[in-house]
């Protein structure tokens, strides 16, 4: 079984890619030059010529603020590409897992979101990821959407790489502290990936739909960068300390939801997958980047 990788070069994707594939599976992890979801028209004859069994699109435009002023390129990317895959896809009966984020989501429900609840996008990235859910679950094949939220690796860039790169160089870094969501490995998406495919290789029939998976413990932004700097500490031998700022303090191009909390009950229990609470996997990620020469960063 053919497993087609977009996003190879991404922080999921790069680490599929990276783990020995399941047993009677085969990597194709591809690159933009390979499939350019930036370029529609030619997906599915791009897609063809690679053959899949299965695909796992980890390809996005992720530049949150970025997408504020590349609003037709976001699209191309995270909807209109997205659709053209799902398209083939369900044409060929080839079953695609689509990634997808909390920040679908306003923030402003009060309590975890579940995968049934109305999604209300504040910015142009979380209005074109979710005109990409609806056209890969609109296309009618096997498709199941998964969403996660505030990923953390060794690559990209993140959060925790922004406050490692400027905790380096300042004593005082002033953090958001009422923006609350749930972080979460990339790696541990990763894995969750590998299981199921795992069992898609068995013959099991993916549940089409909208899934959350994220890390099961919340944080601020602020909570995130104090444990990067405590873990940090013994390496640099100094510690920055973190002001509590409000996210009226730190105007964005990009409104972000307040709350997006993702609840996950429903995917532990109907696909058996999961993450790691943040704190439990933060410490190896942070190990690996500090181990990088400064310019790696
Ligand atoms: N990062 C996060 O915090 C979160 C991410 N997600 C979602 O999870 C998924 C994976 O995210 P993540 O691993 O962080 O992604 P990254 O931002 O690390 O990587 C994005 C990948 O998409 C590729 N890509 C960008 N444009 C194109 C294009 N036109 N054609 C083909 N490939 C392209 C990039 O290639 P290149 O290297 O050439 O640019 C890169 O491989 C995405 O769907 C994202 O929306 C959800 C919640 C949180
Ligand atoms: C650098 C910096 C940022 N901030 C704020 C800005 C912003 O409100 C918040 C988070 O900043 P970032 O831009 O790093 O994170 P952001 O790009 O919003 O992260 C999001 O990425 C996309 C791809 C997702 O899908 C989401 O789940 C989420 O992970 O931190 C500070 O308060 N202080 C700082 O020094
Ligand atoms: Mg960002």
């Amino acid at each position: 079984m053919r497993v087609l990788i977009t996003g190879m070069t991404g922080q999921v994707g790069a680490y599929l890619a990276a783990l020995p594939p399941p047993s009677g599976i085969s990597w194709r992890p591809v690159d933009r030059a390979a499939l350019d979801l930036s370029q529609p028209e030619t997906v599915a004859a791009s897609v063809d010529r690679l053959a899949p069994d299965v695909v796992v699109n980890a390809a996005a435009y992720t530049a949150v603020d970025r997408a504020e002023t590349e609003p037709d390129l976001a699209d191309l990317v995270n909807h209109r590409g997205p659709a053209a895959l799902a398209r083939f896809c369900a044409a060929a009966s080839v079953p695609l897992i689509h990634l997808s984020t909390d920040y679908v989501f306003d923030g402003r429900g009060g309590a975890p979101y579940g995968q049934e609840d109305a999604p209300n996008p504040l910015n142009t990235y979380g209005r074109t990821k979710l005109a990409g859910e609806r056209a890969v679950l609109e296309a009618g094949g096997p498709a199941l959407v998964l969403r996660t939220a505030w990923l953390f690796s060794v690559r990209g860039q993140t959060f925790v790489r922004t406050m490692l790169r400027l905790g380096a160089e300042w004593d005082i870094l002033r953090v958001v502290a009422d923006q609350r969501g749930c972080p979460t490995a990339a790696a541990d998406v990763a894995h969750a990936l590998h299981h199921m495919l795992a069992r898609i290789a068995r013959g099991w029939r993916t549940p089409s739909g909208v899934w959350h998976l994220c890390g099961p413990a919340d944080a601020t932004w602020h909570d995130v960068a104090e444990a990067l700097f405590d873990l940090a500490e013994p390496v640099w031998g100094r510690r920055p300390a973190v002001a509590a700022i409000t996210t009226a303090d730190w105007p964005t191009p990009a409104a972000r939801p307040l709350d997006s909390r993702l609840d996950c009950a429903a995917t532990v229990r109907d696909l058996g997958i999961a993450c790691r609470p943040w704190r439990d996997a933060l410490p190896e990620v942070v190990a690996a980047i500090l181990a990088r020469p400064p310019q790696g960063l």
